[in-house]
């Protein structure tokens, strides 16, 4: 095989109480990822991220995941993800090439074992290899990271709305705001929601994941960070969403919503944003199905 194509999408970790743990494949938007062979490690980017994103191997997620293959490889990486967005810009590239590598080179990983491989690459990004945006964009729907496991629960069909503030927030900067050891009332009730949001997602009851994405001891820490979220949370509410959290370290908000109220819940995120003085992104999505060769 002379080059392997593959697309990798966007994701949203954490889902509330579910911080390093659970994380949702979105459908959109995808970075497109090439890798072929070549005489040294080399990343070229084009399109969002040209520009701000490392090309230094050490410095760039997906250099690093060839370098834990031990592979030379051209990667080009067709950016679409914004970055520090909260949308897992810099897990995508990682979770890419991490599949492109296992094909072209007929390595023989599962998607599964493929997983830790990849979140070494987020070192370059946050500073630690987290799992929960590598997890879903190898393995598709809801997708939980446990040590170097990785499963993947079918979510029923809803509509992400995905609001993106124009604030800035780095995943470094928003992981040294949470506190290194947190209560045990916390801990119980955050153990809870993230058990009832992945039964939720297995017994196809959307409120129930939407009731359980809220009320987490991340929310609690980073929630300050993006002003308005409070009345965003509300709007969305009002228009019919099961639920919002921050999408991974934020800024970006997501609602999960029945895909007819969606547009409306769109409309009352932005809507409570411009209230604050805070203009945004948007886009309206479904869950993601996993990287995909194309
Ligand atoms: N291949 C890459 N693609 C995108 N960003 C990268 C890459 N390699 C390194 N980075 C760096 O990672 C940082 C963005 O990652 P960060 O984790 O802060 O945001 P995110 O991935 O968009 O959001 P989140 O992880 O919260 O979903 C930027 O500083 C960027 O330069
Ligand atoms: N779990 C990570 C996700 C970052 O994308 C965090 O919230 O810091």
């Amino acid at each position: 095989m002379e080059r392997v194509r593959v697309r990798a999408s966007a994701t949203s970790a954490n889902l509330g109480a579910g911080f390093d743990v659970l994380g949702l494949a979105l459908d959109e938007p995808y970075d497109v990822i090439e890798v072929e062979p070549a005489e040294r490690l080399e990343i070229r980017i084009v399109g969002k991220g040209a520009g701000s994103i490392p090309l230094d191997p050490e410095k760039n997620t997906a250099g690093l995941v060839a370098k834990a293959m031990g592979r030379d490889v051209l990667i080009t990486i067709h950016s679409n993800i914004r970055p520090s967005g909260g949308l897992g810009s810099s897990a995508a590239p990682a979770a890419g090439t991490a599949f492109a590598i296992n094909e072209l080179f007929s390595l023989g990983y599962t998607r599964e074992g493929l997983v830790p491989i990849a979140a070494k690459g987020e070192v370059a990004a946050a500073g630690v290899a987290h799992a929960d945006n590598v997890g879903p964009c190898i393995m598709g729907g809801l997708t939980i990271v446990c040590g170097d496991h990785a499963k993947s629960v079918a979510m029923p069909d809803v509509s992400v709305v995905a609001i993106l503030p124009d604030i800035e927030v780095s995943t470094k900067a928003a992981r040294e705001l949470l506190p290194a050891c947190v209560p045990l009332r916390e801990m119980v009730l955050n153990v809870g929601k993230a058990c009832m949001l992945v039964a939720g997602a297995s017994s196809k009851d959307p409120a129930m994941i939407g009731r359980s994405l809220m009320g987490s001891f991340n929310e609690k820490y980073r929630s300050p960070l993006i002003k308005g979220y409070e009345d965003v949370r509300a709007g969305a509410l009002s228009q019919g969403a099961y639920g919002v959290a921050i999408s991974g370290s934020g800024p970006t908000m997501i609602a999960l919503c029945p895909g007819e109220r969606s547009k409306h819940v769109e409309k009352a995120m932005i809507g409570q944003f411009g209230k604050h003085g805070i203009s945004c992104e948007s886009f309206i999505t479904r869950v993601g199905q996993g990287v995909q060769i194309i």
